[in-house]
């Protein structure tokens, strides 16, 4: 493998998409961001990569409306784009089980807490960071994990742990946090690009199918 192509999900501003491109380009970094995918057609994700020349998608529920097809069409896209790895960061749409089966252990998340701590359905942006402050924990930060079937329950590959203040808001809280994932989630992509790329592909190996048929295949029940 000689390029390492990262596909990025963000649904709007697109802050840490921002962060993975800029260290991409840094001397050294051995991933490239080959796509941006957004469920927002006026998200500052797909604006940023207009002006940089990044290959972009809006891909949702407007564009498909069965959740099936847009899974589908999303799976085919990342194939045809000759994806590596997928980063969903600031996606608020669940990945869907065509897609995750076919690119099984190759789609992280940055999550804005300590998971398994404040996770799931409902907990993302805002929320997250008020059950912090609500909770009384002493420590906050982002996690980056494997995504899985259901909201932030994959394995944790990173965690960066931050103190929460006694005089913290949300807003202060969020923007300490978001910082951190913006140092935090460059170093981890360019960890597994590095690893994959010093990692000659087996002959045999053979990337999934996006169709349901050539997916189970590829999983067997
Ligand atoms: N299959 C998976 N898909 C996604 C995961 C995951 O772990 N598995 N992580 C999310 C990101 N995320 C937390 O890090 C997250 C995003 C959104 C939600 C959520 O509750 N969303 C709402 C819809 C919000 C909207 O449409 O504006 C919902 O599903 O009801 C929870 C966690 C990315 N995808
Ligand atoms: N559970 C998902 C979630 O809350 N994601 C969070 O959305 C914010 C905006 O990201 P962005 O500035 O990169 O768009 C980030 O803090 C990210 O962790």
């Amino acid at each position: 493998m000689t390029e390492f192509r990262v596909a990025v999900f963000a649904s709007h501003e697109g802050t840490n998409l921002r962060a993975l491109h800029r260290a991409s380009l840094e001397p050294g970094m051995a991933y490239s961001v080959a796509l941006i995918l957004s469920n927002n057609r006026d998200s500052g994700a797909l604006s940023y990569a207009r002006t940089h020349a990044i290959p972009a998608a809006h891909l949702s529920g407007l564009t498909h409306p069965d959740p099936v097809e847009l899974d589908a069409a999303i799976c085919a896209l990342l194939r045809e784009q000759l994806v590596d790895l997928i980063v969903t960061a600031g996606y608020l749409k669940k990945i869907g089980p065509l897609t995750l089966a076919s690119y099984a252990g190759q789609i992280i998340n940055v999550h804005p807490s300590l998971l398994p701590r404040h996770g799931g359905q409902g907990m993302y942006g805002r929320a997250v960071h008020e059950a912090v402050l609500a909770s009384g924990d002493p420590m906050t930060g982002p996690s980056v994990h494997l995504v899985t079937a259901e909201y932030d329950t994959g394995p944790v590959i990173a965690r960066h742990e931050l103190p929460v203040h006694p005089d913290d808001t949300v807003e202060s809280l969020a923007s300490r946090v978001l910082a951190a994932e913006h140092d935090l989630l460059p170093a981890v992509v360019q960890y597994l690009a590095a690893r994959a790329i010093s990692r000659p592909t087996p002959a045999e190996s053979v990337s999934t199918p996006c169709d349901p048929v050539g997916a189970a295949d590829a999983n067997p029940a």
